[in-house]
């Protein structure tokens, strides 16, 4: 992104441009098949993170293969690595599939010359068809639900992170997350005017208190440790690769300090520590914070002109149960 603001100073987000579906209707034209589709990603960004996670939980691992591009994103957007550079992660490669490429939009170009909306990722690529499927990560996560499912195992294919039952709570949920919260965090950052951004950051704690209210109220009834109970669904997909973020980079980087998550929402702190130290398809494999931390910081350069990545905070994630020392003190005297 090198446009961030309107002259409102707000940030707006573009709509994905490719918006085709996995399906396993007969003569669908983008069939579910064994490595037929490949994910390109970055592990900085949030909503290619969503991605990974489903991939995982849903055992898509041997069907879908990935590639994670650089964290560094300059003029040219997204790039691969280069000979000799050393990143963290698995899969930080050159483009297995076009090894001549170097950077992500060269695949946006192969496929329309005069190709004008971003180049971002997720991006969801068909080998047979040489094309782009889709690059919204909403809904492409929401193909890997349902439309691989006769070539998974009983137990993938039982992972239901969309049920029935909670299908209507879940997209409003996912209404004022993804308005709020998702993207809340960079209509804060990305502002370009004291009261753009002040009204995006009253919004986004706002919301970040209604989730809170949520958990809490899910503690109180003995419900959890999920968004929705005992299970993990969309909902917590979706606000976990902002909430894992939230201390790392968008506390100081897009300057949504108001509170922080480890001193300030103990019920969201609960949460996004039991997902990312209990439940594999959330923990380290998914989740890199040297990709997080260097992408934006050196990344942005207006935000930050000398791209100096701050150390803190230390530790990026707490221990499931280590506490910041006033938290510690005030459990114990309280
Ligand atoms: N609505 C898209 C948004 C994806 C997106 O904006 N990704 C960012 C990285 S966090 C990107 O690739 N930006 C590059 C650009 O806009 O030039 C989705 O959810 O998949």
């Amino acid at each position: 992104i090198t446009n961030y603001a309107n002259k409102e100073g707000e940030f707006k987000r573009q709509n994905s441009q490719f918006r085709n579906f996995i399906s396993n209707e007969p003569g669908s034209e983008f069939p579910p098949e064994k490595d037929r589709y490949h994910l390109y990603v970055s592990y900085a960004c949030p909503w290619a993170h969503r991605t990974l996670i489903v991939r995982k939980l849903k055992g898509l691992e041997d069907i879908i293969g990935f590639t994670s591009v650089h964290w560094h994103m300059l003029e040219k957007g997204w790039r691969f690595i280069e000979e000799g550079e050393q990143v963290p992660g698995k899969n930080v490669t050159k483009d297995p599939l076009h090894p001549d490429y170097t950077h992500l939009r060269q695949l946006y170009f192969q496929i329309d010359q005069d190709y004008g909306g971003r180049f971002t990722v997720p991006t969801l690529w068909d080998k047979k068809k040489e094309t782009i499927v889709s690059n919204e990560s909403a809904e492409i996560i929401r193909m890997m639900y349902t439309q691989f499912d006769d070539l998974l195992s009983q137990q993938h294919k039982s992972v239901d992170l969309l049920p029935k039952s909670l299908e209507r709570k879940i997209d409003e949920s996912n209404d004022w997350t993804y308005n709020d919260i998702n993207n809340g965090v960079y209509k804060s950052g990305f502002a370009s005017s004291q009261e753009a951004y002040e009204n995006n950051v009253h919004a986004l704690f706002k919301s970040l208190d209604r989730a809170e209210a949520h958990l809490a109220d899910n503690a109180a009834s003995n419900s959890g440790p999920y968004y929705y109970g005992s299970n993990i669904t969309e909902a917590d997909v979706r606000l976990y690769t902002t909430i894992i973020r939230f201390d790392a980079v968008y506390v100081q980087h897009f300057k949504c300090n108001i509170r922080d998550i480890r001193s300030g929402y103990p019920y969201l702190h609960r949460w996004v520590r039991e997902l990312y130290w209990n439940v594999p398809a959330f923990g380290p494999e998914t989740t890199q914070f040297e990709h997080i931390k260097k992408h934006y910081t050196k990344s942005h350069k207006q935000i930050n002109p000398f791209s100096i990545t701050p150390v803190g905070p230390v530790p990026d994630i707490l221990p499931l149960e280590e506490e910041v020392p006033a938290v510690k003190v005030a459990k114990k005297t309280g």
